[in-house]
C-alpha cells in the first residue's frame, strides 16, 4: 500500500513540478531522495560519485589545474570488483547534491581500500582538504567542503550517545537512527562568528598563533549555547580585543569544514570611535592591530602566502578568496573606498 501511495504521490508531485523553476524542482528531487530510501538506492545505479579516502578527496591534475572527477556507477563498479568487493559499497554513500537533469550527486569514502592502487588506477590522488580547498576550481571547494563535512560527521556517530548501539544511516545519508532507543541524529555544524571590527576608518585583524606566518585574519569565535549571533559577536569582540561594540551588519555566511563543520557567519561591527584601544587576549591570540585602507590594499595584492623580508619579517597577507574573511576584507575596502570618493 505503501509503495503505491509513494508512486502516486511521486508522479502527482512530478507533474506539478513541471510548472516550476528548475531550482524548485532540483530541491523538491533531493528533499524526495531524502525522504524515501527506495528511490534513493534506485538513485545511485544512475548517479555520479565523488572519491574520498579518509576524507581526503580525490583529485586529477591536469595541466596546471585541479579538477574534481564525478565517476558514473559503472566505474565505480569496475573499481570495486579490482578489489572484490561487492556494490553494496555503494550504500555507505551520502548524497550531496544533483544536476539540473537530476542526475544525483554522491560522496564516498573508500578509506578501508588500499589508497595507492585506486590512484593509479583513476589516474589522480587523494589530495588533504587543507591543499584541495585552494587549489580547486572556487565553484568547487564548496562542494568538496559539505561533501566531506557530511562525510565526516557520519565517520563519528557510528554510535547512539545513550545507548552504545551502533546507529544506522538512511540511504541518503541525511540522518542516523539508533533502533534500540528510537534517537534519529542529524548532521551538525557548529555556529561560528567571524567579525570585521572597523572603527569608521580602520579595521581591526589579528593573527593566532598556529596561523601561518604574516597571516592576518578577522576575529573569530564559536558561539555559546543560548547566544543570538549579536552576543556572541559583542564577547568575543570584548573577550579577543577588550573593545565594545556600537553596531552591527550581517554580511554572508559560508560553511567551513576545519578542523570540523563550522557554519560561519560574518559581520561587520563599529566600534566607539572614542574608545580604539586594543587589550589583546593573549592566550587566544598572538597579534592583533588596527590597519588602513592603504595597508590593507596592498596585502590584497599580495598572493596568499608567507613572504619572509629581509629581516626575517613577514608582510601582513589575507586568508584566499575561498574563506569567508577574504569576502569581509573586500567587502570593507570597497565601502572605504566608496566612502572617499
Ligand atoms: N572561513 C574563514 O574565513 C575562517 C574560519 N575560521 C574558523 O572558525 C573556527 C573558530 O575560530 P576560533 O577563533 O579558533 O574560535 P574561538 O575564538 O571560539 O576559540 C577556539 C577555542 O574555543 C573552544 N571551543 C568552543 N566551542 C568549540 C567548538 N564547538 N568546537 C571547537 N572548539 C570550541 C576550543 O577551546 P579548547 O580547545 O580549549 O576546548 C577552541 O580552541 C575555526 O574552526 C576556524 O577554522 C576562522 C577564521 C576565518
Ligand atoms: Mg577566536
Amino acid at each position: 500500500m505503501a509503495v503505491i501511495y509513494q508512486a502516486v504521490y511521486r508522479r502527482a508531485s512530478s507533474l506539478l513540478c513541471r510548472l516550476h523553476s528548475t531550482y524548485v524542482r532540483k530541491m523538491r528531487y533531493l528533499n524526495e531522495l531524502k525522504e524515501d530510501d527506495s528511490f534513493c538506492r534506485q538513485a545511485q545505479t544512475s548517479g555520479a560519485f565523488y572519491l574520498f579516502h579518509n576524507l581526503s578527496p580525490f583529485l586529477q591534475k591536469v595541466g596546471r589545474k585541479y579538477l574534481v572527477p564525478q565517476l558514473s556507477a559503472t566505474e565505480m563498479k569496475r573499481i570495486l570488483e579490482k578489489f572484490k568487493e561487492t556494490e553494496q559499497w555503494i550504500e555507505k554513500s551520502v548524497l550531496i547534491g544533483c544536476s539540473d537533469e537530476h542526475i544525483p550527486h554522491f560522496a564516498l569514502d573508500l578509506g578501508t581500500l588500499e589508497k595507492s592502487v585506486i590512484e593509479s588506477e583513476l589516474k589522480g590522488s587523494f589530495t588533504d582538504l587543507r591543499k584541495a580547498l585552494f587549489v580547486v576550481d572556487e565553484k568547487d571547494s564548496p562542494l568538496l567542503a559539505s561533501a566531506q563535512g557530511l562525510l565526516r560527521w557520519h565517520d563519528s556517530h557510528q554510535y547512539c550517545s545513550k545507548t552504545g548501539q551502533p546507529t544506522q544511516k538512511n540511504v541518503a545519508g541525511s540522518k542516523r537512527v539508533c533502533h534500540a532507543s528510537g534517537i534519529t541524529y542529524y548532521p551538525q555544524m557548529s555556529p561560528v562568528v567571524i567579525t570585521m571590527v572597523s572603527d569608521g576608518s580602520r579595521c581591526l585583524l589579528a593573527r593566532q598563533p598556529s596561523f601561518p606566518p604574516g597571516m592576518y585574519t578577522a576575529l573569530s569565535g564559536f558561539c555559546d549555547i543560548g547566544e543570538t549571533v549579536e552576543e556572541t559577536v559583542r564577547r568575543e569582540v570584548a573577550e579577543e580585543v577588550g573593545l565594545e561594540v556600537e553596531s552591527f551588519r550581517y554580511s554572508a555566511s559560508q560553511h567551513w569544514p576545519l578542523p570540523s563543520s563550522c557554519l560561519m557567519i560574518a559581520c561587520h561591527v563599529l566600534v566607539r570611535a572614542q574608545q580604539t584601544e586594543i587589550s589583546m587576549n593573549s592566550l587566544e591570540l598572538e597579534a592583533a592591530r588596527w590597519f588602513g585602507l592603504e595597508e590593507i590594499m596592498e596585502a590584497l595584492k599580495r598572493d596568499p602566502r608567507p613572504s619572509k623580508q629581509e629581516d626575517g619579517s613577514f608582510l601582513p597577507w589575507f586568508p584566499p578568496k575561498q574563506a569567508v574573511a577574504h569576502h569581509l576584507i573586500q567587502e570593507w575596502v570597497k565601502q572605504q573606498t566608496s566612502r572617499t570618493a
